[in-house]
């Protein structure tokens, strides 16, 4: 859904259903081997490689079309990132934006819905602030969600436990960390996903607490001390603000509308993803009620 908005809002001709689907099929591609796409030579990843290419064509359109003026839609995400982006790097910003938006916030849309049903106290006591707050209105308001504050610390526990493996920058100036001198070239690198796991911070580190998200102060976007899911400094991530109002807003819908009972155990988190948040290694059975 995500994928679709993104495209029509930047009203590009990609109006049949058929070509929406190769759009798909070639992100899904990029997005399988992303991680290998970022360590191995391309030569060696002729499919992956050949997604890319196509991508990053439609993406030249796309920057293109946006810069003659003629999308009927102002202030899209894509829109503002683009603002502040050299014109040579858009294509690729472009890419970069769309595969940092869905590699991240599907997979914690998942995990959320997944530890909120493993563990029968937050299901309940979620569905229950939905439902005094939301009720069955159709129409979800900002202010809504702000008395939903349990459901915001569900999604910040996911994102704890699922964060990325590492988050790494090239060394630019050499400099000097206890005694040892990093030269330039090197990479170096912070784990969130370790980082999360420090008891000294998050005491019990492994389990899914979202009541220790009550001494933050999220209405003022301020997080654990500790919590670096997002990066750091000029690079991190700029779609944090808008990650955390979808994935609200989507499991606000969720719970309003469905009932959910696990028919499976939880998936175990994939080892193989290191530079995204985590994803499951197999498939979650639930037993869906509309309600
Ligand atoms: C729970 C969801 C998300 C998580 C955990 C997450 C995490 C991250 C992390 C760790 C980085 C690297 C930061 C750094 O190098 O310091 C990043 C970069 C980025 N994220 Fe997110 N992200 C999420 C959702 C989103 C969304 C929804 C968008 C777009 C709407 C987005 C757009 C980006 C972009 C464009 C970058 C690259 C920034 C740059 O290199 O300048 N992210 N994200």
């Amino acid at each position: 859904m995500l994928l679709y908005r993104y495209f029509i809002l930047d009203f590009i001709a990609i109006s049949f259903k058929e070509a929406f689907e190769e759009l798909v099929q070639h992100f899904t591609k990029f997005d399988e081997q992303f991680e290998y796409g970022s360590k191995i030579p391309q030569m060696f990843l002729r499919e992956w490689t050949q997604s890319k290419v196509w991508l990053l064509k439609l993406f030249t359109k796309v920057v293109n079309q946006l810069a003659s003026g003629t999308a009927e839609e102002e202030n899209t995400v894509l829109q503002s990132l683009l603002a502040v982006v050299d014109a040579e790097h858009s294509p690729n910003y472009s890419l970069l934006l769309l595969w940092a938006s869905l590699a991240n916030a599907v997979p914690i849309t998942f995990w959320t819905l997944a530890f909120m049903l493993a563990h029968e106290h937050a299901w309940k006591k979620a569905k229950d602030d939905v439902a005094a707050v939301l009720g069955s209105g159709k129409e979800v308001t900002e202010d809504q969600l702000l008395k939903t504050p349990y459901l915001r610390w569900c999604i910040m526990e996911a994102i704890r436990l699922r964060s990325p493996g590492v988050v790494a920058r090239r060394v630019i100036k050499p400099f000097t960390v206890k005694n040892y001198t990093i030269p330039a070239g090197d990479m170096v690198m912070v784990s969130p996903y370790w980082a999360h796991r420090n008891p000294k911070y998050f005491p019990d580190p492994d389990k899914f607490l979202p009541e220790r998200w009550q001494s933050a102060d999220l209405e003022k976007n301020i997080f654990l001390d500790g919590f670096i899911a997002f990066g750091g400094g000029r690079y991190q991530c700029p779609g944090r603000w808008f990650a955390l109002m979808e994935l609200h807003l989507f499991v606000a819908q969720f719970l309003q509308r469905f009932d959910c009972q696990l028919l499976s155990t939880v998936p175990e988190l994939s080892p193989l993803h290191v530079v995204g948040t985590q994803q499951p290694t197999g498939p979650c059975h639930v037993k869906l009620t509309r309600l």
